[in-house]
């Protein structure tokens, strides 16, 4: 029988609960605090009154948290409000009871604590677009400017090679997938916040991180895009900083290999799960690439700015990134998302949230099928590149979760791990 993973002692989401958000909670509200000057600067208007707001409803959830009250309606005014509340009387309902922190499915009370820090900012009238993690994406992306270069220079070295020698292409097709699921380990949700940014080169770390790799997909996802004239490509984005720029270089080799015509960029509608990217911070990371005196940055900088005006790449935002359903729901509740991914000929997804979203958060065995494990959920061709940071993962052989763990007791939850999990199959 398979369960909703409940925040119990066996399970990761045990810590995360009791340690890791109230942890979060208190850095925006220390953030805030100290750099409150500089925050009312921004604003022509008096926001002292609502950052004191923004800051007291954070601490105020913290307590929440810690004490293992029940999850009450939101209420402000955004448009996912009622999906939000309808979504909290189906979970009391189902359950019996209002839910809280500590006996309820671990995805929906996580999910709810971010809606309820952007509750706490929808409510205000002058800081109504404040990011409270924008601080900590802003250093993490300045703080792996050394990686950035790194990536970037191989790229423009092989858009170069590949145009003169196509057969190049299947192997620089792995390099940019797996720096791209590596670039995942940075992520500031897991590190509460603590700096983790991507400081080494995320090259010369593939040799050494390749036996880290549970469940390697690449050459299905290759041989599908190569089989046939892929024309719309779909990246489910996950973190700004090192991991965003890590993303727009596959995205530039798809389309400078001929992979690809078009890619869509999926990106989140308000600050989520500390690090993940909006499109703020996607427009910011793109002017700040700009600003990097290095030949390739510049140089891609210019051209991803055009692509976004030309359509070959498109931005896109919709609200079921930022509800607490798993995938297996989302052409029910977001059939226009659902059928916009139909059309895609391959939708790669990025990260542990998304990772366990298409898996239902289900304490599935760890030999299950990754196909079975999608629930129903088959839009089109899909490719999760995520390193490991909850404990769910499935696809391994038998036994094989024994041989990690006594390598690595932590191996579920580290980010140390990595899986490239692809399913051709659609409905
Ligand atoms: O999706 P990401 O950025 O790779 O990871 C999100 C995360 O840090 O937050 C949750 C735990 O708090 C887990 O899903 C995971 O650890
Ligand atoms: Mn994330």
């Amino acid at each position: 029988m398979l369960i909703y993973k409940i925040v119990s002692f066996c399970s990761f989401a045990y810590p995360t609960i009791k340690e890791r958000l109230p942890v979060i909670l208190a850095k925006i509200a220390d953030t805030l605090y100290r750099t409150r000057e500089k925050i009312k600067s921004q604003y022509q208007d008096d926001a002292s009154e609502e950052l004191k707001s923004i800051i007291g409803s954070c601490s105020k959830l913290r307590n929440e948290v810690q004490t293992n009250k029940v999850a009450v309606p939101l209420q402000d005014s955004r448009d996912d409000t009622r999906v939000w509340n309808q979504y909290l009387q189906t979970v009391t309902e189902r359950e019996g009871s209002p839910p809280s922190w500590f006996k309820s499915p671990w995805l929906y009370m996580e999910c709810y604590m971010y809606r309820r820090i952007q509750e706490s900012v929808e409510k205000c009238k002058i800081m109504k677009e404040f990011d409270v993690f924008g601080e900590q994406k802003e250093k993490s992306f300045t703080d792996s400017v050394y990686p950035t270069e790194i990536v970037m220079m191989h790229l423009l070295e092989t858009q170069q090679k590949i145009k003169e020698n196509a057969e190049l292409i299947p192997e620089a097709f792995k390099v940019f997938l797996k720096v791209c699921l590596w670039g995942n380990k940075c992520d500031l949700s897991i590190s509460g916040g603590e700096d983790n940014a991507q400081k080494t080169s995320p090259l010369e770390q593939l040799d050494k991180l390749e036996p880290n790799i549970l469940i390697d997909n690449s050459n299905v996802a290759l041989n599908h895009l190569q089989s046939r004239k892929c024309e719309r490509i779909d990246i489910v984005l996950d973190n700004a900083g090192f991991e965003l720029i890590s993303d727009l270089c596959f995205a530039e080799f798809l389309l400078s290999a001929g992979l690809g015509s078009t890619i869509y960029l999926h990106a989140k509608a308000f600050p989520w799960f500390v690090s993940d990217v909006t499109k703020k911070d996607f427009n910011w990371t793109l002017q700040k690439l700009g600003q990097i005196n290095h030949i390739a940055v510049s140089n891609f900088a210019q051209l991803w700015k055009e692509r976004l005006n030309n359509s070959s790449w498109i931005l896109q935002v919709h609200d079921f990134w930022t509800l607490p359903f798993d995938y297996s729901q989302m052409e029910t509740y977001a059939p226009d998302l659902y059928q916009s991914l139909q059309k895609s000929d391959m939708i790669f997804f990025k990260g542990d949230l998304n990772y366990r979203k298409l898996l239902g958060d289900l304490k599935w065995p760890f030999t299950a099928s990754f196909e079975t494990c999608l629930h129903d959920f088959y839009p089109a061709p899909l490719c999760v590149l995520r390193t490991s940071k909850s404990d769910v993962l499935v696809g391994l052989p038998e036994g094989r979760d024994e041989e990690i763990k006594a390598q690595d007791k932590d191996w579920l939850v580290n980010g140390n791990w990595g899986v490239i999990n692809a399913c051709l199959k659609t409905k």
